[in-house]
């Protein structure tokens, strides 16, 4: 084996070079698959994900002749600890690794070109039609239809796909040196204990999701009947305002604790201001700039997807798109003008600071701290745009009242959010490492997934369900093979990141009124993280930031404080469902 360090780092260097050109090939293939599905364009991104592949497999061993864990430079064994972890490109038969590939590409297309029909003249795709359905309606059996019909043109149609994935993933895994897949995706936070850190996590910030489910209920019951819900205490899945029941923020009308409050949902104005797509990330834009933080390159204004094309089939579900060149960066976004969009530009836009912020960065450290950190930055800043005063500094709210019964509404609809999101964050990877490791066969798919339905999230199918259905693939990230936990941890170190940069910008106050606007401090102690990219340990990044190494709840419970007192005192006794749900043990 080679022990020759210099050589290693002229090896690096050269590779360096090769795997920005072969993943701007592969990035560009995908890049017209998703903004134009056809079958010509997810061949050709089949291909060049086979070749990319093939790049990773080379790499990988020709590293494997140095003894890089061996090398006195800690920066050089990381590097080479990278080029040689290549995920499912170390699947040694071509054959299969195509049939892997052209599995995912078909479970996309399936996702991405649904459609209902609620009556002969009415077919609805997901995005935006069935999305505004489940925001607006308050029809429940309207809302029935579509929860069944999605899931009937959706996950339904991709069980067996599915297990046949499945089994691939893990044979690919394997040869790259994991167990399964589940290990594979956990090795990415590098933390022995991340299991038990996430269940301690779930336990601590439970109570506040309890309540808040607890106050929803009451809520719902009265606008839809007792009668319409489980004597055991699960609210049904189908009436919390979203498709997945995964945000309640669309509820916001129904839960509003104190009325005839000036209303927070800025939507109206934004489309009595005609705002347009471009508008809105114009106006994130603005807000990285006020930071001091790097604004959006030409190209990104020139090639972006900011909203859904009429002539041809795409993929809606967001996304931010990285070239690999040093300065090609897009977003891929269906943008309704909705305050709700307005939010997930900004997520978008985080992911597109992060790239920018370490686009020089060799490519195997082009990535996030840890994953969770990359689905974060963006949600910080909107956290800080959310407030009232930030949202009329930008002309979006008029005279602001700024008393307790306001506070306790504005922290409503963050809840509806945040809090609401935790235990679906959580559970759709406790579900995905169970298929992976085996825990969960094929015939216990959808029993597994409501198991975890009502154990985490207290909600049950509204309809009975079989093992002929597939309820976890009609969520986008299950057919697109994306890992899920990491919203969950982003949803937790947002707040302790939040909480370090409203400290670092010397704003007094309630966390919750908090604005980082304008304010330099803030922008330069976040782009040192970032730029780091995955360089460093995550623990070291998180220090650097929030002078925290672990993820905790405790900001995030400090944020939602004066809620929590409110809702308890609004619930008394009546809450949980958890006797409610199968135990595992006892299924067998
Ligand atoms: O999926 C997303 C946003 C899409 C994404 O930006 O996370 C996107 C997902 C994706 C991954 C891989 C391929 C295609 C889409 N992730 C990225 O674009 C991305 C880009 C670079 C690095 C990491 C992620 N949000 C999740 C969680 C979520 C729900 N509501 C939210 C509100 C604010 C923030 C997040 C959420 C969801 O919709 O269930
Ligand atoms: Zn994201």
């Amino acid at each position: 084996l080679i022990t020759d360090e210099e050589a290693a780092k002229q090896f690096a260097d050269d590779v360096n070079i090769k795997a920005e050109e072969v993943n701007f090939r592969y990035v560009s293939a995908a890049w017209t698959y998703n903004t134009n599905i056809t079958q010509e364009n997810q061949e050709a991104m089949v291909a060049e994900s086979l070749r990319l592949a093939e790049f990773d497999q080379e790499v990988a061993h020709n590293a494997s002749a140095f003894f890089w864990t061996n090398f006195t430079d800690t920066n050089l064994r990381r590097i080479f600890s990278r080029l040689v972890d290549i995920g499912t490109a170390a699947m040694p038969d071509t054959e299969k690794l195509e049939r892997l590939n052209h599995i995912q590409s078909e479970m996309r297309t399936i996702y991405s070109t649904g459609e209902v029909c609620l009556s002969e003249s009415e077919c609805l795709p997901l995005d935006p039609d069935l999305t505004r359905l489940f925001a607006e309606s308050r029809d429940y059996d309207r809302l029935l239809a579509a929860w069944q019909g999605w899931r009937d043109v959706s996950g339904k149609k991709m069980k067996d796909l599915y297990e046949e994935f499945v089994a691939l993933s893990n044979e690919a895994i394997l040869a790259n040196g994991y167990e399964d897949t589940g290990a594979y995706w956990r090795s990415w936070y590098d933390t022995p204990t991340f299991e038990e850190d996430l269940v301690d996590l779930f336990e601590t910030l439970k109570p506040l999701y309890v309540n808040l489910h607890a106050y929803t209920r009451k809520k719902l019951r009265e606008l839809y009947g007792a009668d319409k819900f489980p004597s055991t205490g699960q609210i049904p899945a189908h009436l919390l305002g979203n498709m997945w029941a995964q945000t309640w923020n669309n509820l916001y009308d129904v839960l509003e604790p104190y009325q005839n409050k000036d209303s927070i949902d800025v939507t109206p104005e934004m489309i009595r201001q005609n705002f347009t797509a471009i508008k809105m990330f114009e106006v994130s834009d603005e807000f990285f700039e006020s930071l001091g933080m790097i604004k959006m390159p030409d190209s990104f204004w020139n090639y972006s997807m900011l909203s859904k094309p009429d002539d041809r089939d795409v993929v809606c579900h967001a996304s931010a798109w990285d070239f690999y060149n040093r300065q090609d960066f897009r977003v891929k976004q269906c943008t309704e003008i909705t305050m709700e969009d307005l939010i997930t530009v900004h997520h978008e836009m985080g992911h597109i600071e992060y790239f920018l912020q370490y686009k020089d960065q060799p490519v195997v450290y082009r990535g996030g701290a840890n994953p969770g950190f990359h689905e974060a930055v963006g949600d910080v800043i909107s956290l800080s745009v959310q407030t009232p005063e930030h949202l009329e500094k930008i002309g979006l709210i008029q005279n602001v009242t700024n008393d307790n019964e306001a506070d306790i509404n504005f922290l409503m609809r963050m809840a509806l959010q945040k809090i609401a999101f935790l235990p679906f964050g959580y559970l759709i990877d406790q579900w995905r490492w169970s298929v992976f490791s085996g825990e969960t066969p094929k015939d216990k798919y959808n029993e597994k997934w409501w198991d975890l339905r009502c154990k985490y999230q207290g909600v049950s199918p509204p309809v009975t369900r079989t093992e002929e259905d597939f309820d976890p693939a009609a969520k986008f990230h299950i057919p697109n093979n994306t890992p899920y936990i990491r919203y969950f941890v982003s949803f937790v170190i947002q707040f302790q990141f939040h909480r370090a940069l409203c400290n670092a910008s010397e704003q007094s106050g309630p966390l919750h009124h908090c604005d980082i606007y304008r304010n330099q401090l803030a922008g330069t102690k976040l782009s040192d993280m970032l730029k780091l990219g995955s360089s460093l340990p995550w623990p070291e990044a998180m220090m650097m930031v929030s002078g925290e190494d672990k993820m905790n709840g405790t900001a995030l419970m400090e944020y939602f404080q004066p809620l929590t007192e409110w809702l308890q005192e609004q619930n008394g006794n009546d809450i949980g469902w958890e006797d409610a749900c199968p135990k595992p043990d006892t299924k067998d």
